[in-house]
């Protein structure tokens, strides 16, 4: 049976260490500041703005979040964002997506500071990735939150490994797998044409699993000892719960891999906390450089 990775227990560990380090800076006169944007009323989302500005108020930030009407246009939003750059008590700056369909979220993305960008998706940060700028860089929460995960079973030096990353969105597969390449793991990428994926993923020993499809992943697609890291989250029908209930399962039929592989996160409580977790040390770095103080390592 594989070891559980727990991502509840590392994010607490994680917004710890963020919290001492954000009381050293707020004694020296700078609070980290977080904005959260989330424009409609998207129920999910609700649901994570809220946990985000919830924990960023735990960490001592200084947390404020804009909703705004389903009908806000992309030029009053990109009102906003120049707004929340301009604001030196804001260091980080999210804006949930999806947006709605009438907002271009690029164009919303390429807005904001690269230096506030704390999701890390601005070409400015992308590009640092790309190219190893790490110092100056943001990491994307989800992928950066799945290395501090991966670093606890494996160690930050991936040489001699091979990773698949199943997914190539620019918020999860692409940057999973340029930070897995640049800790000297040999990276393919897998995605919808991809031939006999189940084969390439028994060649894995770290799998990446950022699909969006429940339970896609099956046991016998998993190499045994392999790392799994399942950053999926589905929410599915549950009638055995009572009718009308719903349960959130990961991109990976759990059970069965979990026999298989070495190690495994689980969902709930495996990625998603450490994405959270991440967009507070991102805030807690964007401030350190605002007041021109080494960010300190996590
Ligand atoms: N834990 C967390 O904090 C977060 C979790 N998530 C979750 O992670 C999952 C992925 O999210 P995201 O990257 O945004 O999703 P996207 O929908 O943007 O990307 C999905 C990727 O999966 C690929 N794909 C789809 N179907 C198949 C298939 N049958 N076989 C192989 N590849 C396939 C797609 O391929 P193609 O490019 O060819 O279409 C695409 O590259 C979702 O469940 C999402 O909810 C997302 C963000 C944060
Ligand atoms: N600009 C932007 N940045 C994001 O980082 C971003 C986004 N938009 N849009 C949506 C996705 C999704 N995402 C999650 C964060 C935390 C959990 C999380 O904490 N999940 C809990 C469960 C929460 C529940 O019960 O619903 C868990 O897995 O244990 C999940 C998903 C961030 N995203």
């Amino acid at each position: 049976m594989a070891d559980l990775i727990d991502g509840k227990a590392l994010a607490a560990e994680v917004t710890g260490k963020v919290s001492q380090h954000a009381a050293d800076l707020i004694a020296s006169g700078t609070t980290p500041g977080l904005a959260v944007v989330i424009v409609g009323e998207d129920p999910a989302s609700q649901v994570y703005v809220a946990s985000k500005s919830k924990r960023a108020k735990e960490c001592g930030f200084h947390s404020v979040q804009h909703t705004l009407a389903e009908e806000t246009s992309e030029d009053e939003l990109v009102a906003l964002v120049e707004a929340l750059n301009a604001d030196p008590a804001i260091h980080g700056i999210l804006v949930q997506l999806p947006l709605p369909g009438h907002i271009d979220s690029g164009t919303i993305i390429q807005t904001i500071a690269p230096e506030k960008d704390v999701d890390g998706f601005h070409f400015i940060n992308v590009g640092k990735l790309g190219t190893g700028e790490l110092d100056t860089a943001f990491v994307p929460c989800t992928p950066a939150g799945a290395m501090l995960m991966l670093e606890r079973v494996r160690g930050r030096d991936l040489s001699g490994l091979n990773a698949v990353v199943v997914g190539r969105s620019n918020i999860v597969g692409k940057p999973m797998a340029n930070l897995l390449l640049a800790a000297n793991a040999t990276v393919t990428i897998a995605h919808s044409r991809t031939a006999d994926l189940p084969a390439l993923a028994r060649t894995a020993d770290i799998l990446v699993a950022a699909v969006g499809r429940p339970e896609m992943i099956k046991g016998d697609w998993v190499k045994p000892g392999a790392t799994v890291i399942d950053v999926g989250i589905n929410r599915v029908p549950a009638p055995e719960r009572g009718e009308g209930k719903s349960r959130l399962v990961g991109d990976v039929a759990f059970d069965e891999a979990a026999a298989i592989a070495g190690a495994i996160t689980p969902v709930p409580g495996g990625v998603g906390p450490m994405t959270i977790a991440m967009l507070m040390a991102n805030t807690l770095v964007s401030a350190c450089r605002a007041a021109g103080r080494q960010p300190p390592a996590l």
